[in-house]
């Protein structure tokens, strides 16, 4: 029994008796972790055969892309996508600078001794007022209107607005636009390019009327599409207000149309079945109209886009395809098609043209005095005075306030009826009432005469349509003021587009990330944003377009008939 016990050898399983052979070999040949790395090797022969292992081999040894490449390809990742969905976008780079085979021949020229003008005197004339253009044979400038051949009632019309001299976008444009040229015009603003585009048009359908008069149910012969009822209308009225004095004159008659919802159909139609000169219209009535063929634009060779980017954003670009359609000049449907088939993404580059007329100031207001501390602002300038805000509910809650406190002041957004949007802005422009309240749907080319005073209640979250707002003011050379309001409730992204447009004290402080963004802007030359170009942040983090990812869901759920909803016209 002693000796079993004596005798006794612990039992060590084979395969580790194995392991610790192979370990005193090694041990021997002075490799102490030889085992492991053996055991490593058999792994590796292993994993030889996983495709997992080798892609996850290969992604370890590409070479490191650094945080700014990596922003540079997201960004244009989102510039690609976008470039889908912003087809209109695309009509605008195809006709920027003036591209096109075959011009509209208007049969318009100018005096002889403009005609001849060579280039560097009309180099000269661009130079001296700023006037930056792009294109093949562009017409030369014309600095008087009396050389652009505007009948006689124009040119009185115009001096009794106080039109005296072309304004520097109308020396160029209407000389391209009269001649028969595509043209694309950017321009900050107040620049006065809704006279660009009515005096060409009417121009055009008085030399038709004259050539071939239009029979009833005929026309028209030009369209102006606009993004909202307010710019329709006040665009009509500037038709309307040279129409008459051509009438005056006994020239032939010119039959403007106004189309838009909200309004009676029936005089409408009864002015269509006359035979209509000149549309202007917002996309949606227009669409109606065309496909209940109620009107045709059989005849129709000119087409204004007004506010083209904005027509895009709001998500017209449907129904503006559908407008295409109807278009019977072959060079339209050229235009249009080939503008869908090659979207390509533009920017416009809005939120960097503030009216240098503007003075802009900014204040720190907390959220609960700002009501009170409006009143006080209010005394900074005489009357008329605007005032924006982002919701319906704040401009609603502002002009009780305002009515309460005695002030004469009238409100407008999107909730409204039309009647009630129609007084707000006739009362206010005529002049009737001292402070107009107001959402962004005020914001955009509405023309309210001798505004000194802009107060924005509260920041865009676009910086592009903060643009728009202090545009209010500032217009045709005046010089305006704005107060913007700020408090933490405005976004980051925001405050920071307001900094690289201002740089006020107040805003320096701020933490800046777009600091890492010079260099991204050395290496792919894009400042700031790609989509709006606000200069404080970068496309990933621009607040429309996740707006506009959410309107592209809700847009695929919407009934085609439903025509409620965001489409709707604003
Ligand atoms: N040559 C001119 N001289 C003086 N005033 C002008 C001239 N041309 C236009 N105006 C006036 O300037 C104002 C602004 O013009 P308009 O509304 O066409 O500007 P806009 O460039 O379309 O601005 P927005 O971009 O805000 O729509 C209008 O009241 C218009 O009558």
């Amino acid at each position: 029994m002693m000796e079993e016990v004596n005798d006794y050898v612990e039992y060590v399983p084979v395969a580790m008796q194995l392991a610790f052979e192979v370990q005193k070999m090694l041990q021997r040949k002075g490799k102490s972790s030889a085992l492991e790395e053996e055991i490593e090797k058999q792994k590796l022969v292993k994993a030889k055969s996983s495709l997992l292992v080798k892609a996850s081999q290969l992604t370890k040894d590409q070479p490191k892309i650094t945080q700014i490449e990596q922003i540079i390809m997201q960004e244009k990742e989102i510039v690609e996508h976008l470039s889908d969905s912003k087809t209109l976008m695309s009509v605008l780079e195809l006709a920027k600078g003036i591209t096109y085979k075959d011009p509209m021949l208007t049969g318009w020229k100018p005096p002889m001794p403009i005609r001849r003008m060579s280039k560097k005197p009309c180099d000269v004339v661009r130079k001296r007022w700023h006037i930056i253009v792009d294109g093949e044979d562009i017409p030369p400038p014309i600095k008087n209107f009396k050389d652009m051949r505007f009948p006689e009632p124009f040119l009185e019309k115009l001096k009794d607005k106080g039109i005296v001299q072309p304004m520097p976008i109308q020396m160029q444009d209407l000389p391209v636009i009269l001649s028969g040229r595509d043209m694309i015009g950017i321009a900050f603003t107040g620049s006065g390019k809704t006279l660009d585009f009515v005096l060409p048009l009417i121009m055009i359908a008085l030399q038709k009327e004259i050539m071939m008069p239009i029979a009833p149910g005929e026309g028209p012969f030009g369209l102006i599409v606009c993004p909202s009822r307010e710019l329709a209308r006040q665009t009509y009225e500037v038709v309307e207000q040279f129409l008459g004095p051509m009438r005056e004159a006994s020239y032939p008659e010119l039959r403007p149309l106004l189309c838009i919802r909200g309004v009676d159909m029936k005089p409408q139609l009864d002015v269509v079945k006359t035979g209509v000169h000149i549309v202007v219209a917002t996309p949606g009535r227009l669409k109606d109209m065309l496909a209940k063929k109620r009107m045709n634009l059989d005849n129709c060779r000119y087409l204004t886009l007004d506010e083209a980017d904005r027509l895009v954003d709001l998500s017209f670009e449907d129904d503006i395809r559908e407008v295409f359609d109807h278009f019977k000049a072959q060079r339209f449907r050229v235009f249009a098609r080939s503008a869908l088939v090659k979207p390509v993404t533009m920017n416009m580059g809005r939120a960097r043209a503030a009216n240098l007329n503007v003075i802009q100031e900014v204040e720190y207001v907390k959220q609960k005095a700002k009501i009170v501390y409006l009143l006080e602002c209010l005394q900074k300038t005489p009357h008329p005075i605007l005032i924006f805000c982002e919701n319906k509910a704040d401009v609603d809650d502002i002009h009780k306030y305002l009515l309460l406190k005695g002030v004469e002041a009238v409100a407008i957004h999107e909730g409204k009826d039309q009647e009630e949007r129609e007084y707000a802005i006739a009362s206010f422009k005529a002049g009737k009432k001292d402070i107009l309240v107001a959402t962004d749907v005020a914001s955009k080319g509405l023309d309210f005469p001798d505004i000194q005073h802009i107060i924005n209640y509260d920041m865009p979250a676009e910086m592009e349509n903060y643009v728009h707002r202090i545009g209010r003011t500032g217009r045709c050379g005046k010089t305006g003021i704005t107060t913007s309001f700020i408090n933490k409730n405005q976004s980051e992204t925001t405050l920071l587009d307001l900094k690289h447009l201002l740089t006020p004290p107040v805003l320096a402080e701020l933490n800046d990330p777009m600091e890492d963004a010079e260099a991204i802007a050395n290496v792919n030359r894009v400042k700031g944003c790609a989509y709006c170009s606000g200069l404080g942040h970068r496309i990933r983090d621009y607040p429309k377009l996740e707006h506009q990812k959410s309107m592209q869901i809700a847009s695929s759920r919407r009934d085609y008939f439903d025509y409620g909803g965001y489409c709707e016209e604003i």
